[in-house]
């Protein structure tokens, strides 16, 4: 059976990929928000409450799981993401599989997903979509959230694929450091490109 044509959204921390989902969405595109599923079954009462309560004793609470507390320890010890992995992404597999049900008739669709290539995404899709900007950009951009510091970015970024791969695999790259609507354009040619490719 055909499927919707599958477009793997990735980027790097920072470089817009919110965003473009969001223009993608509004422009009638069904989106796949691998991350807003991770946090639904992280919070209260999520279905992943159990598995890593029991996994990490303690990282969990009343409002689910305890993100940044987690986050601290799963971002400074490979072995314990490792796992954290092993327990969500199964999770996530079995989401996506009811959304292309659901969207089974949609011409096409965005899969948003931060890990695209540190994981085994790419295998999934049938077009990879990089959201790209200047380093200095990304950087402004991420060190203006709440509670972030150079120190927490930098060691985020050394468990992401660099930028600069990710636009060499990448078979369309968005251009995010420029304005809204000049990224909202190249969001619009690209659905264009493949509507008329079907
Ligand atoms: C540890 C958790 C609870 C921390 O949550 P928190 O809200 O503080 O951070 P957030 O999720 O926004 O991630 C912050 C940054 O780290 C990156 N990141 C998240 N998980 C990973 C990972 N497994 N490997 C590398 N980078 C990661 C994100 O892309 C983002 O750029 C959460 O990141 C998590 O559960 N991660 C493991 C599950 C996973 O792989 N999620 C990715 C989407 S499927
Ligand atoms: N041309 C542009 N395209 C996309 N985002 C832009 C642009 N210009 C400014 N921005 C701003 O940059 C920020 C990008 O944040 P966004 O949450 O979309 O990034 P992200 O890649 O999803 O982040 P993360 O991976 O950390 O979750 C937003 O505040 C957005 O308004």
């Amino acid at each position: 059976m055909s499927h919707p044509r599958i477009l793997g959204l990735t980027g790097s921390i920072g470089m817009g990929k919110s965003t473009v989902a969001e223009m993608f969405e509004r422009a009638g595109v069904p989106v796949f928000d691998a991350d807003a599923e991770v946090r639904r079954m992280q919070g209260p009462n999520g279905e992943l409450i159990d598995a890593i309560e029991a996994e990490f004793p303690g990282s969990t609470g009343p409002e689910g799981v305890r993100r940044e507390a987690l986050g601290a320890q799963v971002f400074a010890d490979p072995a314990a993401l490792k796992r954290l992995e092993a327990i969500v992404h199964p999770a996530v597999g079995a989401k996506r599989q009811a959304f292309m049900i659901e969207h089974a008739g949609a011409p096409m669709v965005v899969f948003d997903i931060p890990l695209l290539f540190e994981g085994s995404g790419h295998s999934q899709v049938d077009s990879i979509i990089v959201v790209s900007a200047p380093a200095e950009v990304q950087r402004q951009r991420v060190l203006a959230r709440p509670g972030m510091t150079p120190e927490k970015f930098a060691h985020i970024l050394s468990l992401q694929v660099p930028d600069a791969e990710k636009r060499a695999r990448a078979d369309h790259v968005i251009d995010t450091g420029v304005t809204l609507a000049e990224t909202e354009k190249q969001v619009r040619t690209l659905i264009d490109y493949f509507s008329a490719r079907n």
